[in-house]
């Protein structure tokens, strides 16, 4: 990147990202334009390099996916519908152009899948080995917002979308890179939604107009991102042990018992949807119960059960990665 100014990569990067959608003004100016009929959902999320992915495993057309699918699966857990990026580049001057290009590249044709325009953006530079991508995602909302804080006792707990397969992924690829038991050739399609999550986005408004009184994305797995619902909304959530069975099926075709396991329950990066219904009746179609929505008893906290038991919650977190 060193060899061209600022306008010179913008003057390549933009045409990349052109899209059908149109805003009112789009980059170029100071800022961007949008049109909005009614409310506007925001959200950003940011990865970083050696953190969030790595360039052994992560090609730069993976980390647009990624980046991307991670923002517009918060917008439609909201129950809204992406409308609008913005995207920033925080990089080492020493970053190859082609690094750029093909990440520009990669992010306009998701976003062309999705029906997403590019509004803008910012490019900055890094101390040496730094990579960062920001993007932060606008939405229009069909109808009513769904929160975290809706769920009631009495409701049903459902998930739209596989669980673990992300994680199943990352572990995959961390012992194949520790020279660990899982070496050698790694299977595709074990590995393929870790670099590249998928998430039933349409599924946001469809879940928010079957009158879903609760709903978020599996970012940092199960456990901890149904304790984030549970404490929202005051809840016990008590998760069918027997619901997850498809998901434990599938990790344990590639993984040790116990580590399917985990990843199914722990795992992050999924970007399915996870959310509270009225009733029975109201689960909408390719949405699986997975449990209740219980009240809490006297004296004790919100929290999610597997089963009889306490989950415990142990996902994702970034400033305790290990946990
Ligand atoms: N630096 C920040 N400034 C303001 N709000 C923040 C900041 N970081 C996170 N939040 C807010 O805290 C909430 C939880 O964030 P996060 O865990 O990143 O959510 P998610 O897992 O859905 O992406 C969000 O509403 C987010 O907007
Ligand atoms: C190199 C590397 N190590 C570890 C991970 C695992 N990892 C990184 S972030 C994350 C959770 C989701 O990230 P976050 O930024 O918290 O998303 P949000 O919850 O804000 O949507 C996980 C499981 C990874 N993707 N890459
Ligand atoms: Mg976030």
């Amino acid at each position: 990147m060193a060899d061209l100014t600022e306008d010179e990569l913008l003057a390549e990067v933009l045409p990349l990202l052109a899209g059908p959608r149109r805003d009112r003004l789009g980059p170029g100016d100071d800022a961007a334009i949008l049109e909005s009929a009614g409310a506007i959902v925001a959200t950003t999320d940011t990865m970083v390099r050696g953190r969030d992915w790595r360039d052994d495993w992560s090609s730069p057309e993976d980390v647009a996916a990624k980046v991307l699918i991670a923002n517009l699966a918060d917008v439609a857990a909201m129950g809204a519908v992406p409308t609008s990026i913005l995207c920033t580049l925080v990089l080492d001057p020493q970053t190859p152009v082609d690094w750029v290009l093909r990440f520009a590249r990669g992010l306009g044709e998701q976003c062309r899948r999705y029906a997403v325009s590019v509004a803008g953006g910012d490019l900055s530079s890094a101390p040496a080995g730094v990579a960062m991508v920001t993007i932060a995602a606008f939405g229009e909302l069909p109808g009513d917002p769904v929160l975290r804080s809706g769920a009631r006792p009495g409701h049903v707990l459902a998930v739209t979308g596989p669980l673990g397969r992300s994680g199943v992924g990352l572990a995959l690829l961390e012992g194949a890179s520790a020279g660990g038991p899982v070496g050698g050739e790694l299977p595709a399609a074990g590995v393929a939604h870790h670099l590249r999550p998928s998430s039933p986005l349409g599924q946001g408004p469809i879940a928010a107009a079957a009158g879903a009184s609760a709903m978020l994305d599996v970012s940092d797995g199960l456990s901890r991102d149904a304790a984030r619902l549970a404490r929202a909304s005051g809840v016990v959530l008590r998760i069918d042990g027997s619901a997850l069975a498809p998901d434990l099926n599938w990790a344990e075709t590639y993984l040790p018992r116990d580590l399917a396991r985990a990843c199914v329950l722990n795992g992050g990066e999924e970007h399915s949807l996870l959310a509270t219904f009225p009733n029975a009746a109201s689960v909408p179609a390719y949405w699986r119960v997975l449990g209740r929505v219980e009240t809490v008893p006297d004296g004790a906290n919100p929290q999610v059960f597997l089963d009889e038991r306490p989950l415990a919650e142990a996902g994702w977190d970034h400033f305790h990665p290990a946990r």
